[in-house]
């Protein structure tokens, strides 16, 4: 099958042309570039030097309808205005920026501050969350890959709060993300003596993210749910992890909250549960494609925490792009994906 990649030298084009290299059935026919069009991958990435070769082109809409399928690894507000002009053309899309994750333009203009999509455009992107919505997926044409955040999340929260665990309206959210979710454009923010032995909280209440998770969220359960997620830049360059709370609603243990996720993902080779006291790590899914899950039912205060770690260019972003290709494609899930994870 061949592919494009558009917004090819960002950190999630180019976590895709690494991921694909080892895909059996996919060439990556065209990786296309605004700022390095006419220069070589290489050029751009001397790490990819006699890997991977390729000239970068500009978008051409036309030169698309010679592949399969697109990737956009592209900022919001980019997709917006040029993947509606494949779906005029039937050309299957997976879109990894937030503009077709929200149903409704008004959220996504008052979270984005940007002008949304039109609606029909809107209506017919899937939300690519690979283990929950695996059926719509494999009928999909065009996929709105989830926020790096929000896959942590709902993959940590999904299976309590469906199973009426959890108290909906007691979950907070404590969000930490390595600085190459920022992108690799650099910014004040990201500078390295602003992050470097430093913790920053940002975006409280306002993060784009709230509205992507509380969507999902209240698909799954059936009422609206709101939470409280705060987010904060830590200084490492890949990995995410969401420590999250809520109250019980029914008395379980630990080891029955684990008995209950791992039924719940025993068909979902890239989700791994740890055992009662042994909590999750950046570093043990970093490169990787999994997301790991520890849990703490604690009797004293209430309170379930359930700990969610992946990596963001991989699971946050291009490997979750790629498990959603294989189930559009009616490949397995894991075609391609199956990396051990970089340690130390
Ligand atoms: N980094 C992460 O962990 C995650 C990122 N995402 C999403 O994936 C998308 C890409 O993110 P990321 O790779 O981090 O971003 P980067 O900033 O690293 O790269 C984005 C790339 O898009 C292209 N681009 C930039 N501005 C424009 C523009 N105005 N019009 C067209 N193309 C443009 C550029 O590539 P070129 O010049 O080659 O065209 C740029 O390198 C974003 O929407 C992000 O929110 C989602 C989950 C996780
Ligand atoms: C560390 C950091 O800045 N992370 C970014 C994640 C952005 C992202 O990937 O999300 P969208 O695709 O929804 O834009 C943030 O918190 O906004």
């Amino acid at each position: 099958m061949k592919v494009a990649i558009i917004g090819a030298t960002g950190y999630s084009g180019i976590e895709l042309i690494r991921l694909l290299q080892n895909h059996p059935y996919v060439e990556i026919e065209m990786i296309i570039s605004g700022s390095h069009d006419g220069s070589r991958i290489s050029e751009v990435y001397p790490h990819l030097e006699e890997i991977i070769d390729d000239k970068l082109v500009a978008l051409d809409i036309e030169q698309l309808e010679k592949v399969d399928l697109v990737f956009f690894a592209t900022p919001s507000g980019v997709s917006k205005n040029t993947l509606p002009l494949l779906m005029d053309r039937g050309i299957k899309c997976i879109d990894l920026s937030g503009d077709f994750r929200l149903k409704s333009p008004g959220a996504y203009e008052d979270w984005y501050g940007l002008e949304a999509a039109e609606q029909k455009y809107l209506d017919q992107a899937i939300y690519g969350l690979s283990e929950i919505y695996s059926k719509k997926i494999s009928t999909a044409t065009y996929i709105a890959n989830p926020g790096c955040y929000p896959t942590a999340v709902l993959l940590g929260l999904i299976p309590a709060l469906k199973s009426g665990i959890i108290d909906p309206g007691s979950i907070v959210i404590d969000g930490k993300s390595g600085v190459s979710g920022a992108g690799r454009k650099a910014s004040l923010g990201t500078h390295y003596a602003e992050i470097n032995e430093n913790v920053k909280a940002y975006k409280l209440g306002r993060h784009q993210h709230i509205p992507e998770i509380e969507q999902t969220l209240g698909d799954v359960y059936g009422e609206k749910v709101n939470i409280t997620f705060s987010t904060h830049l830590i200084p490492m360059s890949r990995g995410i992890m969401c420590t999250m709370y809520a109250d019980f609603q029914q008395d379980v243990t630990t080891d029955e909250i684990i008995h209950l996720y791992k039924e719940y993902y025993q068909n979902s080779p890239f989700v791994r549960v740890r055992k009662s006291g042994i909590w999750p790590a950046t570093k043990e899914v970093a490169g990787s494609n999994y997301c790991d899950l520890g849990f703490l039912a604690d009797h004293r205060t209430g309170k379930l925490s359930i700990v969610s770690v992946i990596d963001n260019v991989v699971k946050g972003a291009a490997g979750q792009a790629i498990q959603n290709m294989n189930l559009m494609n009616g490949w397995k899930a894991t075609t391609g994906l199956l990396m051990t994870p970089v340690y130390p």
